[in-house]
């Protein structure tokens, strides 16, 4: 079955949605540039907050790895996603600090970028359409080419999810500004957006 994860929750509010919806995973932005930035202590707050059967995804851009490893090492989060142009070096350096599981994203514009993304020594690889949180598609041509299990990002919606699940079988989906109204979390919006990934169809209501 495919995964679901909530990415760039910031509220209270958006605790109490995912804990009834229930996804594999939700995700706290700790890019400093993102309007969805949250701060390590806000984090920890809602990580109080969240049913500790969700597992908490760390999204960090170029972060210092010590940074990463110490959100990892303290509980707050259980998985880091390095969304940025991360390498191996720096994974390698972060495996010294944490035994926790890595994700690295991966811009999806050619059929390089797949190969590339295959390669990964990340424990999971996320393949969107670029920065991360733009509500962007990608050419899904390109995940013809892909053998290896994957987070399946970049302008998911639920319009567009349940096709995404029936044609890839990815892993897991990630979505954030599909589940969005005027720039929040739209507790509706996330509810459909589970229950079509959850049945495989969208809704008729
Ligand atoms: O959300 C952000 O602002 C963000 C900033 C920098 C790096 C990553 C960011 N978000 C990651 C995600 O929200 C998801 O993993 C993914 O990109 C899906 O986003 P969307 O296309 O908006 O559904």
């Amino acid at each position: 079955m495919t995964g679901i994860k909530l990415c760039g929750l910031t509220r209270l509010c958006d605790m109490e949605a995912a804990n009834e919806l229930k996804p594999e995973y939700i995700g706290f932005v700790f890019a400093a540039k993102s309007r969805r930035y949250v701060t390590p202590e806000q984090a920890a707050g809602l990580r109080q907050a969240l049913d500790p059967a969700i597992l908490a995804v760390g999204v960090f851009v170029n972060e210092d790895p010590e940074r990463v490893a110490e959100l990892l090492n303290e509980g707050i989060i259980d998985l880091a996603q390095l969304h940025g142009n991360e390498t191996e070096t720096y994974i390698k350096r972060l495996r010294q600090l944490t035994k926790k599981p890595l994700i690295q994203a991966f811009s999806v514009d050619s059929a390089q970028a797949v190969m590339q993304a295959q390669e990964s020594t990340a424990d999971y690889i996320l393949l969107d359409s670029g920065r991360g949180g733009t509500g962007t598609v990608f050419d899904w041509d390109f995940l013809k080419q892909i053998k290896r299990p994957y987070f399946f990002a970049g302008g998911l919606d639920i319009g567009n999810v349940a096709e995404a699940v029936e044609r890839f079988h990815p892993y897991a989906v990630d979505v954030s500004s599909g589940i969005e109204t005027d720039g929040v979390k739209d507790r509706e919006k996330m509810r459909q957006f589970v229950t079509i990934v959850r049945s495989g169809r969208r809704e008729t209501r």
